[in-house]
């Protein structure tokens, strides 16, 4: 479903010149959870904004299914980000002028859909992560977790291929990071969605069906599939096992 081929990045230029990405070759398949690891500066956020589209490799190939994201413009790139992806970051990103709920139905807002619509899939994406009882709260008026799941709710709200998450958990404790790896889990296994977290935590890789190792720009290892722990029981509710946390 995500192809990388050959994948480049070089920052500045000459002397300054920083080598992030060395022809990095990738597959991650759809509903996959990966997770990315290696230490500081060894090109994992640079990795993930090139296959997210959001920012311009230096050199190789970037496939989304069989769109190739390398020969799109910026407009074309931002309709693929805006309909097909989720983001979500270590500092949150939401809106501290909204409530839950608009930080939720804003992506929605603007691929078009009507404000009520918006809302009403905002408010069902927030009991999907356990929160419809603060979808009136401001950012201000909720803990690190809860607007983590807030951007979790926003993220998952617009039923993204692929959700791509940078340090989700880097800025919680770990009880907290626990709940918030757990919730993604969950999604990934009801929804199919794939999801893709750039983490220092071996706790959170923990968590995935496979961790690929970078080191000084390259992949040192792809990780191996491991067997998931039996299939997700649709029956039994998302909403229900999350809220029950
Ligand atoms: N905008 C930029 N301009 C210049 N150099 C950059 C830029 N962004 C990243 N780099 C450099 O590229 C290399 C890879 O950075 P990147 O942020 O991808 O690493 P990382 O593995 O995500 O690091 P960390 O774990 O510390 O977040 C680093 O040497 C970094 O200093």
């Amino acid at each position: 479903m995500i192809r990388a081929i050959a994948l480049s990045k070089t920052y500045g230029r000459g002397e300054a010149a920083t080598k992030a990405l060395r022809e990095v070759d990738l597959e991650i398949g759809r509903g996959e959870m990966v997770s990315i690891m290696g230490p500081s500066g060894c090109g994992k956020t640079t990795l993930l904004q090139l296959l997210a589209g959001i920012d311009r490799m230096s050199g190789g190939e970037v496939w989304f299914g069989d769109r190739p994201l390398h020969k799109l413009d910026d407009k074309e790139l931002s309709r693929v980000r805006l309909e097909r992806m989720g983001f979500i970051f270590q500092a949150y990103h939401l809106v501290p002028v909204l409530t839950a709920a608009e930080n939720v139905a804003l992506p929605l807002i603007a691929r078009g859909l009507t404000r009520q619509e918006a809302d009403r899939r905002a408010v069902e994406a927030l009991k999907q992560v356990g929160l419809e009882t603060k979808a009136r709260r401001y950012p201000y008026e909720l803990s690190g977790g809860q607007n983590q799941r807030v951007a979790i709710a926003r993220a998952v709200a617009g039923e993204p291929d692929v959700i791509w998450a940078d340090e989700p958990t880097g800025a919680l404790d770990s009880d907290t990071s626990e709940q918030v790896i757990g919730l993604l889990r969950m999604l990934n296994r009801h929804l199919n969605t794939t999801i893709v977290i750039v983490t220092h935590d071996p706790r959170v890789a923990e968590q995935t069906d496979r961790t690929i190792a970078m080191h000084n720009g390259r992949i040192l290892d792809h990780g191996d599939r491991a067997a998931r722990n039996g299939p997700a029981d649709p029956a039994a509710g998302l909403a229900r096992e999350v809220s029950s946390r």
